[in-house]
């Protein structure tokens, strides 16, 4: 799990490393600088050029710092320095003199050319960007667009210019880069999307921060979770275990011509381990459901129509004897609907996940979150999310670390806003990101497995919210692994809940 810093936090984080840590400013840039020469060395070969562009701050200073390391090492080297020369940084006046008695002159951009094969460094700016680049800084990044166009390859140095370090937004114009070094500590804007896709190839380079440098914020700490945090929670099976170890998923779901939602729900706890899983529908789709998978025990509910308080005893009656209780994929909603959840919820005290039509009945009446006695997950989409919020879709997948996070806090329960790099919110402010999945899982049934998975990890004892971002890993290195072999766009929901079987297989579980 890596911790991810806001702009404001990495400034103070370098700050302390020389206070607290005794590593000044010029040492870091030394060190970022070496960082990036190797990363665009590994681009290119000897025989090609490097032409690095240096922006006005400190990030200009570590495309100095790399510009004199290649140049040493033998490389043809085009230096070019965007804005005002006297106005650079103490540390890069320093690095531009450092590069005097090679000769290596400063050129004007627009009598330079990248072509392909030739690499090139941006360090226009990094963490210290305020606005929508202008002028000649916006010239320098569509240079940079246009040579990467033509086939040259792109170095970040630290974000690629234009690039919002919060929010992950890009101003226009921004680069778009094949590798960003980023030095200390991951930034937020690199790890959500759009900014995610314009970093490339995103590694995270020690430059002698040390970890102590960044002082906890506690409520308000972002990670990214990796491999190893999700395998870490799942223990490997012990042979002395039976079905009766691994807990008793109930799912409700399911309808008249959505019998499909429910199957994949209960594959999805299937497939993530699940000892045993029981569906309760409307009785006439039972058995549909059932046909999907035959590892798979019905529980029919008599009543016809939205669910409704008529529901309550014979829920609570399959409720019974249950770990968990995963609610909603294509079950019948009416007015009753949210009355009938928060009398469930507050009477069986087993963890809950919320999904789909759970989610757009709770939305009106969010009180329900409050009365459940047991832990809660909702699963919304965005638009979900937004319902549930009464943020505006568009306004929302701008801000989807603060609105999960105060959603999260505000009605104690663990979020998980799915997207392009689901966020997993937990109810003490920590927000965690998920690095997998692929747009190939931009199609129906998905949730549905993710769903029954969420519910198979807690009926097996997992936790939250480690149940949900391992969950969430899993889900999306399934599809991961499942496009690699067989490409995107024929991906369906089913597969990926049978391709857990792969993730179990390379976790050794
Ligand atoms: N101790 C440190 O602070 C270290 C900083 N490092 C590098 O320094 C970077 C941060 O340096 P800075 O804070 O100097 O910021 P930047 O180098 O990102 O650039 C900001 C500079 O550009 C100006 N600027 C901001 N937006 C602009 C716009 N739209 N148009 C024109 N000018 C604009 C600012 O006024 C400032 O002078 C990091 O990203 C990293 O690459 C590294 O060298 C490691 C050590
Ligand atoms: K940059």
């Amino acid at each position: 799990m890596r911790r991810v810093l806001t702009a404001a936090r990495m400034r103070a984080a370098d700050q302390a490393a020389e206070a607290r840590f005794g590593m000044p400013s010029p040492l870091l840039m030394e060190n970022a600088g070496r960082w990036l020469a190797d990363a665009a060395r590994e681009l290119g070969t000897t025989a090609l050029r490097y032409v690095v562009v240096c922006g006005p701050g400190n990030n200009g200073g570590d495309g100095l710092v790399a510009a004199r390391f290649l140049h040493i090492s033998g490389l043809r080297v085009t230096l070019v320095l965007v804005g005002d020369r006297a106005k650079l940084t103490p540390e890069s006046q320093r690095n531009l003199h450092a590069l005097e008695p090679y000769k290596l002159q400063p050129q004007p951009i627009g009598s330079v050319e990248a072509r392909a094969g030739d690499v090139v460094v941006d360090a226009l700016f990094g963490t210290g960007l305020t606005r929508a680049p202008a002028g000649e800084f916006a010239e320098a990044i569509q240079h940079m667009l246009r040579w990467r166009a033509a086939g040259a390859k792109v170095v970040a140095a630290d974000i690629p210019s234009g690039l919002h370090t919060d929010t992950g937004e890009p101003f226009t114009p921004c680069v778009e880069a094949d590798i960003t070094v980023t030095f200390g500590f991951y930034k937020q804007g690199q790890v959500l999307e759009p900014g995610a896709t314009l970093c490339g190839d995103l590694r995270c380079v020690d430059i002698g921060i040390p970890p102590e440098a960044a002082t906890p914020q506690e409520g308000r700490e972002l990670f990214l979770l990796e491999e190893a945090d999700a395998r870490g929670t799942i223990a490997p099976r012990r042979s002395d275990t039976h079905k009766g170890s691994y807990g008793h998923v109930l799912v409700v779901a399911g309808s008249h011509g959505k019998s499909g939602a429910a199957a994949m729900s209960a594959l999805g706890a299937l497939r993530g381990g699940a000892g045993l899983v029981t569906v309760a529908t409307r009785s006439e789709v039972v058995e549909s459901v059932l046909g999907h998978a035959p590892e798979v025990m019905g529980w029919p509910l008599e009543n016809r129509g939205p669910l409704g308080m008529a529901d309550l005893e014979p829920l609570l009656e399959a409720a019974a004897k249950k770990d968990v209780l995963v609610i909603g994929p294509g079950i019948p909603r009416g007015d009753e609907t949210v009355k009938l959840l928060g009398e469930l919820l507050s009477r069986v005290d087993v963890p809950a996940v919320l999904d789909a039509d759970a989610l757009n009945a709770v939305a009106t009446d969010l009180e329900v979150l409050r009365r459940a006695k047991g832990p809660v997950v909702l699963t919304p989409h965005p638009g979900e999310m937004s319902r549930l919020t009464g943020v505006p879709t568009k306004d929302l997948q701008k801000a989807r670390v603060e609105v999960s996070r105060d959603f999260a806090r505000t009605h104690e329960v663990t979020l998980v806003l799915k997207g392009a790099r689901t966020l997993i919110a937990h109810q003490d402010g920590t927000v965690y990101v998920n690095p997998t999945g692929n747009p190939g899982m931009a199609t129906g049934g998905m949730g549905d497995v993710l769903s029954g998975l969420l519910g198979a990890l807690l009926a097996q004892g997992l936790k939250l919210p480690e149940a949900a971002w391992t969950g969430v890993y899993a889900h999306g290195l399934s599809a991961d692994l499942m496009v690699a072999r067989r490409g995107r766009m024929g991906l369906i929901a089913t597969d990926v809940a049978k391709g857990m079987c792969n993730v179990w297989t390379r976790w050794n579980r």
